[in-house]
This record gives structure tokens, C-alpha cells and sequence, in this order.
């Protein structure tokens, strides 16, 4: 378990992260999410130990971080936003001497880096140069670094950034494969990347926790958004009659459709996270009861990223918001984009073949 307790950084004035409090429970996928510059790093870094924090506590399974860093750090593998390796060295060379480091026993070291490789699906790169690795490869050896000793904490800083589609479902994969025997904290600013692989979201934006809850239960929070739009042949007053009788629907409004006897009929969704029912069947039995045929009937949901922009909106500006918004929907671009941004600067250091 991780306890983080009236945690503050403060980088000279700029108060990155602002009095964060929570707990991670063991054995599950965390999501930390937030824009750029919410604090996720840095707050990632101070859990880890790499840095220290202004104010606040950390206790990973009962050790303080500051007071008992050896043992806190033991508990824990992190791949941190650029994964520090040795471009000089083989794969295998880079994880003989990280489980050196990790001071895994001599007599363990072989089959514990052959196991990592193994789930990072890298051993049949195993003696090629790091600096000849394409930034997924680089990855994934940053992921079995962080993996070597098999910790119970496993802590992925952006772990996807830069990635392939390709190379991002791999990752996703591995991490939740990871997720059946480790506890995992994984940091992003992309919302279909936590609700595809966590259990559990923490919402963070300019160093202060907003949200901690499942991808589900933030879901349903925003079911008072979630609407209908129907087209049903009938007079208002008798539609109304019967939406009057549905307590699910809320602030109906019945206009003309543009078509004869039709009326194209909204209404927001109140209370519709009940288990078990399906308000599209009972809106469908009322007006069948009532011989009103629908003509066509469309479910608006709330999705996830809806409920992020909800709840960092009074935080951010509109302009914020509008950038956030349009890197949710080119999300695949955006990674894209990522993956050749990062390749010509590598291109330009390396400058040799990539894998
Ligand atoms: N070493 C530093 N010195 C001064 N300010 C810093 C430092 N590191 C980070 N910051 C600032 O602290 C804030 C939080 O940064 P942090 O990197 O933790 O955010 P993040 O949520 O991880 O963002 P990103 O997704 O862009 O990495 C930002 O405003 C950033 O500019």
C-alpha cells in the first residue's frame, strides 16, 4: 500500500503539487491522470525517492520514503518519463548491470533478466545496442528494468508517450499482465489510455487531487449529462403526458421536426446509473402502450473524457480546455505525431539504424 500524505512541492515559488493526499491499494491498476504540467511527474518522483518533496509524507508498504529510503525503494520499480540507459550497452548488458544495481542476488541475476526480457518481448533483441533500438524497444527495456527484482510496486511514468499504435497495445498488454501480480501506477494525459487498462483513476490538475474513482463510477457521475433524442409521431401534449410518467426523464422539450405529426422529443437522463435498467426499453414499452410510434431513438453518454474536462474546467482556461479537448480526439495522431518527433531527435543523436 501507498500512503501519500499532505504532500507539496514547491519549485521555487511555483507550487507544483498542492497538499495531495491519497492511498494506493495493493493489487490493482492505478491511473493518474491529468493535463501537461498537472504535477504527475513530479509527484512520481517524489514517491520514488528521486526527489524530495517541500512538505508531506510518503509510506510505500509502512516505509517513509525519506526516513527509510532503502526499504521504501525496494518495494518499488520505476520507469520514469525518459528511461536512463546506456546506449553503449546490449539489452541484456543494460539489464545484467540494473539487477547489479538492484543488488539482485549473483546466483538469481541470469534467470531474473531472462524472465524480464521474456515479458517485455525482448529477447530476441537481446544483443542488439540500445542506441540502435527504436523508441518502443527503448521502452520496453526501460519497462523490464523497472520490472527486475519483481516488485510489488511497479510505477510507469507516461509509459506510452512517443509509442505506435501498434507498439501502445503491446504496452498495454505487458502492463496488464503486470497488473495480475503487482500493484501498478501508470501516469497519462490521455483518457483512453487509463480507462483502457486501469481499475482505478486519480484525477490530477495544478498539483491537487479532483477526482479518485473507477473509470465506471466518473462515468455514471456524469450521467445528469447523458441525454436522449427521439423522433416519435404523436401530439405534444399526449408526449409529454407520457414522459411525465418516466421519472428518468428530465427538462423535456418536444419541437416539430420538420416532418408531418413528427416531433423530434430531448430529454437529459436523471438517475439512469440504477443496475438493470434500460431506459431505451422503457421509454419504448411507454409509447408502445400508449400506440405513439418512435420513429427513431439515439442514447447521448457521457464519457469519460467529458467527466475530465468537467472536472478540470474550472480550473483551466477555454483555451486549455479547447487544446486538451482536440488532444483527446487526435489521440492516435497526437502519439504519432509523438513517435516522429521523438525519432528525428534520436535520428539526429544517434544517428544510426534503428531497429
Ligand atoms: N525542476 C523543475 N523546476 C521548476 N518547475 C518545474 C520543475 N519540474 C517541473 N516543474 C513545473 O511543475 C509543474 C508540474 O510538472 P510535472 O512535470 O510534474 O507535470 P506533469 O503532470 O508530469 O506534466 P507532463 O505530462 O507534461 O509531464 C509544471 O508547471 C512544470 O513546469
Amino acid at each position: 500500500m501507498i500512503e501519500v500524505k499532505n504532500l507539496v512541492k514547491d519549485y521555487g515559488g511555483h507550487l507544483a503539487v498542492d497538499h495531495l493526499n491519497f492511498t494506493i491499494q495493493d493489487g490493482k491498476i492505478y491511473g493518474f491522470l491529468g493535463p501537461n504540467g498537472a504535477g504527475k511527474s513530479t509527484t512520481m518522483n517524489i514517491i520514488t525517492g528521486y526527489i524530495g518533496a517541500t512538505e508531506g509524507d510518503v509510506w510505500i508498504n509502512g516505509h517513509n520514503i525519506l526516513e527509510d529510503p532503502e526499504e521504501a525503494k525496494r518495494c518499488i520499480g520505476y520507469l520514469p518519463e525518459l528511461p536512463p540507459l546506456y546506449v553503449d550497452m546490449t539489452v541484456k548488458e543494460q539489464l545484467d548491470f540494473a539487477a547489479e544495481l538492484k543488488k539482485i542476488p549473483k546466483k538469481d541475476r541470469e534467470e531474473e533478466v531472462l524472465k524480464v526480457m521474456n515479458l517485455a518481448k525482448l529477447t530476441d533483441v537481446s544483443g542488439r545496442l540500445i542506441r540502435n533500438l527504436s523508441k518502443g524497444y527503448r521502452q520496453r527495456v526501460g519497462l523490464a528494468q523497472a520490472v527486475l527484482g519483481f516488485p510489488p510496486v511497479i510505477i510507469l511514468d507516461e509509459p506510452t508517450v512517443g509509442l505506435d499504435p501498434k507498439q501502445i497495445i503491446e504496452i498495454r498488454d505487458t502492463i496488464r499482465e503486470l497488473g495480475q501480480k503487482h500493484t501498478v501506477i501508470l501516469s497519462s494525459h490521455i483518457l483512453s489510455e487509463v480507462s483502457a487498462v486501469c481499475d482505478h483513476v486519480l484525477i490530477i490538475d495544478r498539483g491537487r487531487l479532483i477526482a479518485s474513482d473507477t473509470p465506471e463510477n466518473l462515468e455514471r457521475q456524469m450521467a445528469d449529462a447523458s441525454g436522449m433524442e427521439l423522433l416519435i409521431k404523436g401530439e405534444e401534449a399526449k408526449i409529454r403526458d407520457i414522459l411525465d410518467t418516466i421519472p428518468q426523464a428530465a427538462d423535456v422539450t418536444v419541437k416539430e421536426s420538420g416532418e408531418e405529426a413528427v416531433k423530434k422529443v430531448t430529454f437529459r437522463l436523471a438517475g439512469t446509473g440504477e443496475e438493470g435498467v434500460d431506459i431505451r426499453e422503457i421509454i419504448f414499452f411507454a409509447f408502445a402502450d400508449n400506440r405513439l410510434p418512435i420513429l427513431s431513438m439515439h442514447v447521448n453518454k457521457a464519457s469519460l473524457e467529458e467527466v475530465f474536462l468537467e472536472l478540470t474546467a474550472d480550473a483551466e482556461s477555454e483555451d486549455d480546455q479547447e487544446e486538451i479537448q482536440n488532444e483527446i480526439q487526435e489521440d492516435g495522431e497526437l502519439n504519432t505525431d509523438m513517435e516522429s518527433e521523438n525519432t528525428d531527435t534520436e535520428n539526429k543523436s544517434d544517428g544510426e539504424e534503428e531497429l
